[in-house]
């Protein structure tokens, strides 16, 4: 691919366009925020002069609502060869394109399993996509040629190609993905007249559970309202559960053995298929989740502490899988936790040892 036009330069069309512009592709960009397109195009994503001629991908990224309308207007203005969507529903906006009279042959919806809980092109990273499943839901329709376009566009953001029917991929993200993010806000939003002196308390296992309720709300309106049926449905299981909980926590309160009993048998069962929910997770790039030993690196909050530590990893020959950092409450401290192969965990501590740092394992 020699040229593409990214309509949308908020986080996932500057990204896309990031890796492209990497890779050589003359990539030119368009929003209906022109401060949006100039600070995309300072980050080296593409150009801000207008498409002459034709491009050989437009790729819309802007919120579901508006990308049948986006995509009829590349259409009609004829400036690409094909035009991908990379929203985070499928099924609506298909609809909504037939309904506008779009071409269904030039069009094909995808979806990218990568992003941030940060809008906007100044959060975009040219390697988002890097080993992640890239959704595409092309139809009997759809031109080879476009799809042929698509599958270069997703190996040159080096993510890994999975195709789904649109509405199977509605239901399979409100489980993974829309529900999720509910839950999240509505755990995060318990925080937010409780106690002070409660907050402060917090640890990894809260930020880990919330850390998607930073997410921008309009954007998840947006998704939701794409989606509405679907994550209602997961959401009413879960309530389902949640109420099969209550009960049983109630029943540990008894003053009945055998009644607490079967309260404690009941949650147990909740976590350890729990245990085996989160097992089916695929780890990082996609494959199955790996066992890393954790060490732990006490640093005092000062610039360049994390820097040396990575290059004192580095020079150990150690890999780091994975990071995790604790701040410390109330202190300019807090604990590193560097995630990394078991094979690998003894050299490292003995060489961050060998450079002054305490570990903590
Ligand atoms: N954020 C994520 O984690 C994520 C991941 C995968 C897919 N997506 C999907 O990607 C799309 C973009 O999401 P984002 O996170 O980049 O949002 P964003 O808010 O960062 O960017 C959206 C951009 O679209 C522009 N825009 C809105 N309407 C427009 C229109 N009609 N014409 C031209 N530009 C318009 C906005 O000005 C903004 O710059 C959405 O459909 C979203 O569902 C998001
Ligand atoms: O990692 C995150 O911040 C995300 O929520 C990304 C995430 C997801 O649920 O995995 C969110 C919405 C998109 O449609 C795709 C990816």
């Amino acid at each position: 691919m020699r040229t593409a036009l990214v309509i949308g330069t908020g986080l996932i069309g500057t990204s896309i366009a990031l890796a492209l512009s990497a890779r050589g592709v003359r990539v030119h960009l368009e929003d209906r925020d022109p401060d949006q397109v100039r600070t995309a195009a300072a980050l080296g994503a593409g150009t801000e002069e207008p498409v002459t001629g034709r491009v050989e991908l437009a790729v819309v990224a802007v919120p579901p609502a508006y990308i049948a309308a986006a995509v009829a207007d590349v259409q009609r203005r004829a400036v690409a060869d094909g035009c991908i969507d990379v929203g985070s529903v499928k099924g609506g906006p298909r609809r909504e394109l037939a309904a506008l009279g779009g071409d269904p042959a030039g069009y094909l919806g995808t979806h990218p399993m990568s992003g941030k809980e940060r809008s906007g092109p100044l959060a975009a990273t040219a390697d988002l996509f890097e080993g992640r499943p890239w959704v595409l839901t092309p139809t009997p329709e759809t031109r080879t040629e476009v799809l042929n376009l698509v599958l270069e566009l997703v190996a040159l953001c080096r993510a890994v190609p999975v195709v789904m029917e649109a509405d199977a991929h509605d239901r399979a993200v409100a489980l993974v993905s829309h529900t999720p993010q509910l839950i999240s806000s509505l755990v995060a939003a318990r925080l937010e007249h409780a106690e002070e002196s409660a907050v402060r308390l917090s640890g990894q296992g809260i930020r880990d559970v919330t850390r998607i309720a930073a997410s921008t709300p309009q954007m998840w309106l947006d998704i939701l309202s794409a989606n509405p049926g679907p994550v209602a449905d997961v959401l009413a299981a879960l309530a389902g559960d949640l109420e099969e909980t209550v009960r049983s926590l109630r029943a540990m309160e008894s003053g009945d053995q055998e009644r607490r009993a079967g309260g404690a048998a009941r949650i147990e069962t909740v976590l350890r298929r729990g245990n085996a929910g989160r097992e089916r997770v695929p780890g990082k790039h996609g494959a199955a989740p790996a066992v890393y030993e954790t060490v732990g690196v006490p640093i005092t909050d000062r610039p360049g502490e994390l820097a040396r530590i990575f290059a004192d990893a580095g020079a150990a020959g150690v890999n780091i899988e994975d990071v995790r950092i604790e701040h410390a409450t109330g202190q300019q401290a807090g604990l590193v936790q560097l995630m990394v192969d078991p094979m690998a965990a003894p050299r490292l501590i003995a060489s961050l040892r060998e450079r002054g740092w305490a570990i903590r394992q």
